[in-house]
């Protein structure tokens, strides 16, 4: 099944699962981005389009009644007044945003609308022109990708990370493979990351990101290349990270969990907005 077939089909399926029209658009724009970005055929990529149909459908069942939670907590993350340009090109203008601990905030836009340069920024990666980041308490980042080594094992990496937060050799490496476990990865010993899947690899950066439990967690389209399951349990895991207490910044293209996060930051310029 080609790839406009797959994604007419999830639309149909979508439908018949009840899905309303405003999330089933995002569902199949974002797998559409997927697709676009991976090169993956659609239905190793994410199965047959009522599968996944029922997947979404069932995740958002699982929505409703709302989980008890404990209600936000204090300030983690304050951002006032970020502007940036590259050259005459301004990337952001005057941008906000207040995260607390047990939050997720979405940073949503367009493509080039300056969500990854707004989560370096966060990250003290990039400067910016005008305004502050102040973050309270500790952080970890996860990039889009080219956050790994490829002569090294993910063990290793999980060593060389967990040095920097205050783990031993053998904790760090029992962190890194209790988190693998939760997104359906045991890492082989013997393998290096440049011989790992793109998908892994991005398991690998997820997983450095969270060593030693930040109170931040700052990432940025994390699960590019994940297949259907990975993407779910990803999800997942971010609710469990909010739910005890982390401050969690995802980027994303479209998101079709929209109300299972707390804050939307959409940084599409106001002349571009579809309203
Ligand atoms: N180091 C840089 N030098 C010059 N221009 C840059 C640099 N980094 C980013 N840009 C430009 O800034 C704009 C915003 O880029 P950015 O990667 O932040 O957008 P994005 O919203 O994350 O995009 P995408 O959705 O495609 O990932 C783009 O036009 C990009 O070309």
């Amino acid at each position: 099944m080609n790839q406009d077939a797959w994604l007419a089909a999830l639309v149909g399926e979508l439908r018949r699962h009840g899905v309303g029209p405003d999330l089933a658009g995002h569902v199949v724009a974002e797998a559409a981005t997927h697709l676009r970005d991976s090169g993956e055929p659609p239905l190793s990529a994410f199965g047959a389009p009522g599968s996944y149909a029922r997947d979404v459908a069932d995740s958002i069942g699982a929505a409703a009644p709302a989980p008890r939670r404990p209600p936000p907590g204090p300030v983690r993350l304050d951002v006032r007044g970020i502007s940036k340009r590259y050259r005459r090109h301004r990337v952001l203008s005057d941008v906000n945003l207040t995260v607390r601990a047990g939050q997720i905030a979405a940073v949503v836009g367009a493509n080039g609308a300056g969500k990854s340069t707004f989560l370096r920024i966060c990250a003290g990666l990039v400067s910016p022109d005008r305004g502050e980041v102040h973050a309270y308490g500790s952080l970890g980042y996860c990039p889009q990708d080219g956050g790994t080594r490829e002569f090294l094992t993910p063990d290793e990496h999980f060593v060389l990370i967990g040095t920097g937060r205050d783990l031993d050799r053998s904790a760090a490496r029992r962190a890194g493979r209790a988190h693998a476990a939760r997104l359906d990865w045991e890492p082989d010993r013997g393998r290096l990351a440049g011989q790992l899947s793109g998908g892994t690899r991005q398991k690998l950066n997820l997983v450095m990101a969270r060593l030693g439990e930040p109170d931040i967690l700052l990432l940025d389209e994390p699960y590019q290349g994940f297949d259907r399951g990975a993407y779910l349990d990803f999800w997942h895991e971010v609710w469990r990270w909010r739910d005890t207490g982390t401050a969690v910044v995802v980027v994303t293209h479209l998101l079709n969990q929209l109300d299972r996060v707390d804050i939307v930051l959409d940084l599409t310029p106001d002349r571009e907005r579809v309203v």
